[in-house]
């Protein structure tokens, strides 16, 4: 009985990253500023690419105001 149990929860999927409304799964690409994360919308399901931004890299290379948030 216990060692059901415990298979159980380990068989469990991992509990994802959140960032708002988003669940965040496997890296899809990488650019030279961003990393792009396959994404679900979890108030509608759709799936989405979600790039994540290297501040440091943006600024350094004075790209701020090509960036607009959502
Ligand atoms: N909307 C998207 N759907 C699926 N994959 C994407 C999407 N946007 C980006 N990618 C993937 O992520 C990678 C990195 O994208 P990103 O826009 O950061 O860089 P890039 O424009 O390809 O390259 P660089 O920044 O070096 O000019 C892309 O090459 C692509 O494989």
């Amino acid at each position: 009985m216990k060692t059901v149990e415990i298979r159980r929860r380990i068989s469990q999927p991992k509990v994802k990253r959140r960032v708002g409304k988003y669940e965040v799964g496997r890296t899809i690409g990488e650019g030279t500023f961003a990393k792009v994360k396959f994404a679900i919308n979890s108030e509608t399901g759709e799936p989405v690419a979600l790039k994540i931004l290297d501040k440091e890299e943006v600024l350094k290379h004075k790209m701020a105001e090509q960036i607009r948030r959502k």
